[in-house]
């Protein structure tokens, strides 16, 4: 099937270049508008040409994968913490769609400066590859929001950005999450797939799959259409405290990864890491427009609301 999704080239505002502040708001009108084209589209986005170095992508994939393919009793020392989201979530723990069984996957959240968090020590890579990602993760998600805010029509290029100050910080909860969806070598239960449909909670989520697929978006119509694996690229897409903050004006479209029909494929795991970004916790999300659709809610309150629905 023909991918329906934008691509848009990042290299004006790619992290290679050292001092944004030489990037002039005129120099970004073009990608603002696809971004804006895009996101009152289907709502999801790639991004090529934006400098996010791909080795540390494999490296990371490496690591993790080393951790998922550790026995059950040993991945359960590092099980999710309540209060702090951080750790490893088992094989059907998580129903994204609530209507479904659990999803067929496991996933490993992490936020770095998370004190009392014990990590898997016996990959001593593992937190500083995490470390090294999100900092890129942070910088280019800092040069998306700026997009986001020229898009938006908001007179700060910077508003969006502001919001986000804390990332990887005390007071913001963005966080990677690896997710790893074992091969499916036996049935599963009726209904099962690898990640049911959801829309994300945040503003913005990079997401960075393997070449497996099985990741579909549901546009308009409700139908749902591949969000192919193009190599070197990162898919964008948006999140409900966006649309939110935007009056419905952005849509967070639902999506899923459904498990492959081919034989062949299924018998293969499939990674994929998303940066989940979140305002910082005391910001007040209200209605950009002024038209007070929604009530005014902090970062922090929406994301609590979410979670205990999820668990
Ligand atoms: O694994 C993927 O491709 C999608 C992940 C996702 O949508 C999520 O974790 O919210
Ligand atoms: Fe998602």
């Amino acid at each position: 099937m023909e991918s329906s999704i934008p691509v848009i080239d990042f290299s004006v505002y790619r992290l290679q270049i050292d001092d944004e502040k030489t990037v002039k708001i005129d120099d970004l009108k073009a990608i603002a508008d696809e971004l804006l084209s895009a996101l009152g589209g289907v709502g999801f986005f790639y991004i090529k040409n934006h400098g996010f170095p791909s080795d540390l992508v494999a490296s990371l994939r490496r690591i993790t994968r080393e951790f998922f393919e550790q026995p059950e009793a040993v991945k359960c020392q590092y099980a999710r913490q309540v209060a702090t989201n951080n750790g490893w979530v088992a094989t059907g723990r998580e129903s994204l769609n609530p209507m479904r069984p659990g999803d067929y996957k496991e996933a490993y959240n992490y936020m770095p400066n998370e004190t009392g968090q014990k990590w898997p020590e016996f990959l001593p890579d593992f937190v500083p590859l995490h470390t090294k990602f999100f900092t890129q993760a942070k910088k280019l998600t800092e040069r998306l929001l700026d997009v986001l805010s020229i898009s938006l029509g908001l007179k700060d290029r910077t508003f969006m950005r502001n919001c986000h100050r804390l990332m990887g910080h005390p007071g913001n909860c963005t966080a990677i999450r690896s997710l790893y969806y074992p091969p499916v070598t036996k049935p599963l239960e009726k209904e099962q797939i690898r990640l049911g449909e959801h829309s994300d909670y945040g503003t913005v989520t990079l997401l960075f799959q393997d070449d497996v697929g099985g990741l579909q978006v549901q546009t308009k119509d409700g139908n749902f259409v591949e969000v192919p694996p193009i190599p070197d690229t990162i898919v964008v897409n948006t999140g409900d405290l966006l649309q939110r903050w935007t009056s419905d004006a952005i849509i967070a479209a639902k999506h899923r990864v459904l498990i492959p029909e081919e034989e062949r494929k299924k018998e293969l795991p499939r990674q994929s890491f998303a940066f989940f970004v979140h305002p910082d916790d005391e910001v007040m999300i209200e209605c950009l427009d002024g038209s007070n659709k929604y009530e005014p809610v902090t970062g922090k309150g929406y994301l609590d609301m979410r979670f205990a629905v999820t668990y």
